[in-house]
């Protein structure tokens, strides 16, 4: 090209807005592939426009397969309706959890996203019982029904577990409260199913009454949902037949989620334009799931899981490859406490550790499979990563703490593993003295 050329001259032929394929940025007209689940929703919500009062919902599910986005729709219904019967409704939220790492940050952020500019409470300076008391009444003053709506509920601060989960539901009925009209109900979304298992039994209760599952996708799902936002983001007649259904194809043969559709679609347009191609091709797909993988866990170490899961995760897949040991549960742990000494991370217990690789599997990275130790008793779990272990060691490589742990070899585990072959290789067993330290960290 010439320097005197402006290289942005060039007009985009392939897309024609590229919004719907981002992530989180567009919310869709219409809901595909999702009538049982809005129907169970429906059924859970459906008493608040008939004068009674809101029930507590738990929804959960893998990651990518609608549950924020049929929960925005089902609100939007919800409020119509409710204009329609006269029935004082309020809804607030979805509001991600994980965002907020205590009590005070969390309901600071309700109280202000309710009151005006003058009114906001400061980040700081307040007791966390005085900022509980503003979100009282808040909540008191807009009356009627108020729903809460709070997204990765398994990442509430815990000093606001009780609060948000037991006893704002109850607030009416409490007479220590200053919440006499208002009628809470709460909606819990959440990637981790067993979430609710983990809660005190009292709290238990308010999420476990009505429980809404949202599984994965399957190809066909996929392909008519990716053709609807396919629609919306690219020019006419620019995707050859085959780029949707593969990228269908390749996203159910992961984890079923429209998020990774989404991005190969993006992705193998981006190519496509890049090359000037008139048309993206099967082959723009099939370049476009290459590097998607390692993109993806990438953003799980960088953005969904905590340290601790990033560390079970890495632990779990290095076990995968290690050959002279199988991945079970007790060797996964014991990696685990020497990779977490390694970054100077806290080192959990044993139970602890086994909710953080339930956690893996939940959010389908992992698979476990029951093991019976024979004579000696007992059980254990077989763990097997989903994606390969050479994308999540890459992504993994590319995440600045974590990085630190992979051991200086691990490329020659790798290939070994890949070749089927054994090498001498062992990773370290702390109740094993031979095995300390064969494995080499960098
Ligand atoms: N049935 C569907 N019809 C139309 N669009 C959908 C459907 N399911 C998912 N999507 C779209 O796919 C993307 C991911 O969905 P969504 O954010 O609802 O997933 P999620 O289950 O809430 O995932 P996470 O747990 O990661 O938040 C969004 O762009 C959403 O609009």
């Amino acid at each position: 090209m010439k320097q005197d050329e402006n290289p942005f001259q060039e007009e985009d032929k392939i897309f024609a807005w590229k919004q719907p394929l981002k992530k989180d940025a567009y919310e869709p007209e219409e809901i595909m592939h999702r009538d049982e689940e809005i129907k169970l929703y429906t059924n859970s919500l459906q008493d608040i426009v008939e004068g009674h009062e809101p029930n507590n919902v738990f929804v959960y599910g893998p990651t990518g397969v609608g549950k924020t986005a049929v929960t925005k729709w089902m609100r939007e219904k919800l409020e119509e309706e409710a204009r329609k019967r006269d029935v004082p409704l309020s809804i607030v939220g979805p509001i991600n959890c994980r965002h907020y790492k205590t009590a005070y940050r969390l309901v600071t952020a309700i109280v202000n996203d309710l009151r005006s500019e003058e009114e906001q409470i400061a980040q700081s300076g307040h007791s966390t019982d005085r900022v509980f008391q503003f979100l009282y009444e808040e909540i008191e003053s807009m009356g009627g029904n108020v729903l809460l709506i709070l997204d990765e509920i398994d990442n509430i601060p815990p000093d606001a577990r009780n609060d948000f989960l037991y006893d704002l539901p109850r607030a009416e009925a409490n007479e220590d409260t200053p919440i006499d009209d208002a009628k809470v109900g709460l909606i819990g979304i959440s990637n981790d199913l067993k979430f609710v298992d983990t809660l005190e039994p009292k709290v238990k209760s308010t999420l476990g009454e009505r429980e809404i599952e949202f599984g994965p996708y399957d190809a066909n799902q996929l392909r008519d949902i990716l053709t609807y936002y396919a629609d919306l983001s690219f020019e006419d007649g620019v995707l050859e037949e085959e780029v949707v259904p593969l990228a269908a194809a390749f996203a159910a043969q992961e984890r079923g989620d429209v998020r990774q559709g989404l991005r190969i679609l993006e992705k193998a347009g981006e190519y496509a334009r890049m090359e000037g191609s008139a048309t993206v091709t099967e082959a723009n797909v099939r370049k476009a799931t290459e590097n998607i993988e390692t993109d993806e866990i990438l953003d799980y170490f960088e953005d969904k899981l905590s340290i601790q899961q990033g560390l079970s995760y890495i632990s779990a897949t290095l076990m995968v490859i290690e050959p002279q040991k199988e991945a079970r549960t007790k060797h996964i742990y014991n990696l685990y406490t020497k990779l977490a000494a390694t970054i100077g991370a806290d080192e959990v217990s044993e139970r602890k550790f086994y909710e953080f690789l339930d956690q893996l599997c939940m959010l389908g990275l992992a698979r476990s499979t029951e093991r019976n130790l024979g004579r000696k008793g007992g059980r254990t779990y077989i763990y097997e990563v989903t994606d390969d272990p050479e994308d999540i060691i890459r992504a993994c490589e590319q995440e600045d703490r974590l990085s630190k742990v992979l051991p200086s070899n691990v490329y020659d585990i790798l290939e070994h593993y890949q070749k089927g072959q054994a090498t001498s290789y062992q990773a370290p067993d702390g109740t094993d003295p031979e095995q300390r330290d064969l494995f080499k960290f960098g």
